[in-house]
């Protein structure tokens, strides 16, 4: 067994008087599809906001692929606040899908995707460009690349902020409630890349949505969130059908019906 790729080690975060995760213990291993669920405020996108260090802690430990994420060592070993350096090197190692997409609206679909591999990575523009060419025909858009956001609907653009964020080839994608955004017909066209994407590539996924289904049929592992705890987790076919918990039962109940 390998260490796990994304681990919360009695992780706190605080919103003012509001505690959001309350010392949570959460791992996901290598490779693994990991889906999110549970009630609005439960905290659910601060995990991955955490993650993306778009979200600071108040106490425990985030350790990626190994590496504690908001922490360094010190010169004596102990762990010290991490440097805005050290944030920058662990956060590539991340890419998230936003709910709102988050394209660069002044930008083509292509430029939207070589950008940050050309000023961060350090590509040329050539193999940006390649590679950018590549993943829009796995999204399935090979013939937008020249295109505006505007001029795309709701489902394009996020099948482009998908390419984008596999352009900076992260070991962990994060999903944060990929379709909630989306007018229902275009819902669709968007699971199926992502089911695509978690079928045929090696990728650790980390999923928070509310599309239940969707949870089922691509987690190796689903977990219910409730008051910054993980209620309970499991293979979806047990935490679906037949799960131990009477809280996670009364939300699959509200949710399914
Ligand atoms: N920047 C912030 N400042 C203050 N409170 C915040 C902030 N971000 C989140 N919160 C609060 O933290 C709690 C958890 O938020 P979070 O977005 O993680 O919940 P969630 O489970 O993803 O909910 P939803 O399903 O509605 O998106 C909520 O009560 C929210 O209002």
């Amino acid at each position: 067994m390998t260490d796990p790729i994304i681990k919360f080690d009695n992780v706190v975060k605080r919103f003012g008087e509001l505690t959001v995760l309350d010392k949570l213990n959460f791992e996901v291993n290598r490779g693994e599809k990991v889906s999110i669920i549970g009630p609005s405020g439960s905290g659910k996108s601060t995990v991955l906001r955490i993650l993306m260090t778009l979200e600071s802690i108040n106490g425990g430990v985030v350790t990626v692929a190994g590496e504690p994420l908001w922490h360094e060592r010190g010169p004596d070993g102990s762990l010290v606040p991490a440097s805005e350096a050290h944030l920058r090197k662990m956060r590539a190692q991340l890419g998230m899908v936003f709910q709102q997409f988050n394209l660069f609206p002044h930008m083509t679909v292509l430029r939207n995707i070589t950008e940050a591999p050309t000023k961060v990575l350090g590509l040329s523009k050539k193999d940006a460009k390649d590679r950018a060419e590549e993943l829009l025909e796995l999204v399935g858009l090979a013939d937008q690349a020249q295109k505006y956001p505007h001029q795309l609907s709701g489902g394009q653009q996020q099948r482009v902020g998908i390419a984008r964020a596999l352009a900076m080839r992260p070991n962990v994608l994060l999903f944060d409630e990929p379709t909630s955004a989306l007018d229902p017909e275009l819902v669709g066209e968007v699971l199926n890349v992502i089911g695509k994407l978690a079928e045929e590539h090696d990728l650790t996924i980390l999923l928070v949505t509310h599309e239940m289904r969707f949870a089922r049929e691509i987690s190796d592992r689903v977990c219910f969130f409730d008051q910054g705890r993980i209620r309970e987790e499991g293979a979806p076919e047990d935490l679906f059908t037949d799960p131990n918990e009477e809280r996670t039962r009364e939300f699959l109940k509200a949710v399914l019906s």
